[in-house]
């Protein structure tokens, strides 16, 4: 800013302003002013950057009503070119308190109208301003935003008694605020009526303990918060929401927290309200996974939806199933990664990190995994056929019934989860529906032998799972209760996942982190001797571990997919490029686990 008063007429003009990166002030480049502007209160650039809309106020700003009720002044909405300066009324029906105007990445302008709660959607004809949409939100509307991915955020007050109070009196009342977010559909799929926007509460805010008379919410998709601001007594203030609080403020809070050290935080999030609540419950629940996911890359999850009674029977037959006779075992053994199934004997598999993986070989001497697997896979997948015990005994068909039963609710829950992941990113619920289907997912059964305590003391390398990260979508992985799975920290140590009953443990993948250009996070985590039962005692007159039972279930996209970096995760608009190549899922799998047999 200069710090001179310009010679401007308040009523009527626009002041232009460039903002000088170098020294950060605003410089005043010209002052516009035309007939065909009459209290400009908001404006919004057209596309390319020259010419602006803007919706005149009808002088409720000035004279003896200013700041009153809002009975007063009519709307109309001009169009500038600000090489000219030339100004022309495009529209001058039918705006009840148009408050904001927004220009949409469709070319199309979105203009709030406070007094109807109406939304309206606008496009430039020729030298008319055309409307081509209304939604009625239902509540009275203040500013507009656009986000990097063109969703309108819009700042609206659900209470109009209240707000008729604070707008006469603002210092003695509050008024409840709540930002909505409006996205279009597009693309193809679209049905002539099917509606053409989704509307979801961002923000709610009942008891306006947060955002009391917000008027502005600016949506930072890429640091995952709302940046929400509202004038008081004391000048403007500015809160920050994180996404995960979006949804209801007061009411859900559907993450606590599992584990936090050493800046590892990983949550517990109730995924019960993902099928059985609101949309708002709904998105608070997508937005805690995704928010964790893009952070730690873990969640706990609790009400997840497969019956305790289902799990304790996976791992009785998984414990029946390794308690037969090595050679039984052995005749079922894995045999290729193109078809990942079967017994994988101690020894055999040692997990390791990517950079580690030329060196298998050497590591596999020094200290290999002490566990046996069983792997199994999707089920009638031709020439690949699943390793099942069923010819040998009726135990050996009960579990191959077991597991597959366990398969599909699995394949279930991925899906469901991928779900969350979508809204958590800002796509259609049923975006990777198409791409889970399938179910080329991978159920592996754990089972970690008892093992001496001086196994450990002497080899400090010895681990009963080595550092790695999982390689597809998302794992669920239900733990026993003895503990020893450790997740790698930001500062590098490891954290113990300390089992909490009837939750899984999810975690994201190597090829989710690249499929998000690398938003989402695949972290690193191994298996090691249990932790010492805190203010226990009695396990230490023993000289080994006891055994430790677990089941991942490795989701991944259908083999035949092709994996390009999703939607709103590169590109100019948030000055990101895209990290990865394309390739299908099944190509990526099997160039990782060739790698690690
Ligand atoms: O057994 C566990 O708790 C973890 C196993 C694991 O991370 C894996 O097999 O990828
Ligand atoms: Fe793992």
């Amino acid at each position: 800013m200069t710090g001179k008063a310009l010679d401007v007429r308040t009523e009527s003009s626009i002041e232009v302003f460039d903002l000088d990166l170098k020294s950060g002030k605003l410089v005043h480049i010209k002052s516009i002013s035309s007939e065909a502007l009459d209290s400009p209160n908001n404006l919004a650039v057209d596309k390319d950057g020259k010419g602006f809309l803007v919706i005149n106020g009808g002088r409720t700003k000035l004279g003896p009503f200013r700041g009153g009720p809002f009975k007063f002044g009519s709307s109309s909405i001009s169009y500038c070119r600000t090489e000219t300066g030339i100004c022309r009324t495009v529209a001058s029906q039918g705006f009840d308190l148009a408050n904001s105007i927004a220009m949409g990445h469709d070319g199309l302008a979105y203009i709030s109208m406070s007094s109807t709660g109406t939304l309206a959607v606008y496009k430039m004809a020729g030298n008319e301003l055309t409307q081509i949409d209304a939604l009625s939100l239902g509540s009275a509307l203040d500013h507009l935003s656009v986000d990097a991915r063109g969703n309108i955020l819009i700042t609206a007050f659900t209470d109009p008694v209240e707000l008729q109070e604070a707008s006469t009196n603002p210092q003695a009342s509050v008024t409840a605020g709540t930002v909505l977010m409006v996205q279009k559909k597009n693309g193809p799929s679209k049905k002539p009526d099917e509606e053409q926007y989704i509307l979801q509460p961002m923000i709610e805010d009942e008891a306006a303990k947060l955002m009391s008379t917000t008027t502005t919410a600016v949506h930072d998709r890429l640091l995952a918060f709302i940046e929400a601001a509202r004038s008081t007594e004391g000048g403007p203030i500015s809160t920050k929401f994180s996404e995960r609080m979006a949804g209801n403020l007061q009411e859900i809070n559907p993450a606590s927290t599992a584990v936090a050290k050493d800046d590892l935080v990983i949550p517990l999030i109730d995924f019960g309200p993902f099928y059985t609540g609101t949309p708002s419950d709904k998105h608070a629940v997508a937005l805690s996974i995704t928010n964790a996911f893009k952070t730690s890359g873990f969640v706990y999850l609790k009400d997840h939806g497969i019956p305790p009674s289902v799990v304790s029977r996976v791992f009785a037959s998984s414990a029946g199933f390794f308690r037969r006779p090595q050679s039984q075992k052995d005749g079922l053994g894995w045999t290729t990664p193109q078809s990942n199934r079967g017994y994988v004997a101690i020894g055999r598999e040692k997990l390791a990190t990517l950079e580690e993986t030329g060196e298998m070989d050497v590591l596999r001497g020094s200290a290999p995994d002490i566990k046996e697997t069983m792997e199994i896979g999707r089920e009638g997948v031709e020439g690949l056929p699943n390793q099942w015990p069923d010819h040998l005994d009726d135990e050996g068909k009960d579990f191959k019934e077991t597991m597959l039963s366990f398969f599909g609710m699995c394949k279930d829950l991925h899906k469901q989860v991928m779900s969350a992941i979508a809204l958590g990113m800002n796509l259609p619920e049923h975006f990777f529906d198409d791409f889970v289907n399938d179910g080329d997912n991978n159920l592996r059964l754990l089972h970690y032998p008892p093992v001496r305590k001086d196994v450990f003391k002497q080899n400090p390398n010895q681990v009963r799972a080595g550092e790695h990260s999982d390689y597809g979508s998302i794992t669920l992985l239900f733990q026993d209760r003895h503990g020893g799975l450790q997740v790698r920290s930001p500062k590098g140590t490891f954290v113990d996942a300390t089992p909490i009953p009837d939750t899984i443990v999810v975690n994201a993948g190597d090829l989710l982190a690249r499929w998000s250009n690398d938003f989402i996070k695949s972290t690193r985590h191994r298996v090691i001797e249990p932790p010492k039962p805190e203010g226990e005692y009695q396990d230490d007159t023993s000289d080994s571990y006891p055994a430790r039972y677990s089941i991942a279930y490795f989701c991944n996209p259908n083999n035949n997919k092709l994996i390009e970096a999703l939607p709103g995760t590169y590109g100019e608009e948030i000055n990101v490029t895209k990290k990865y190549a394309d390739i299908t899922a099944g190509d990526y799998l099997v160039q990782r686990l060739t790698a690690t047999y």
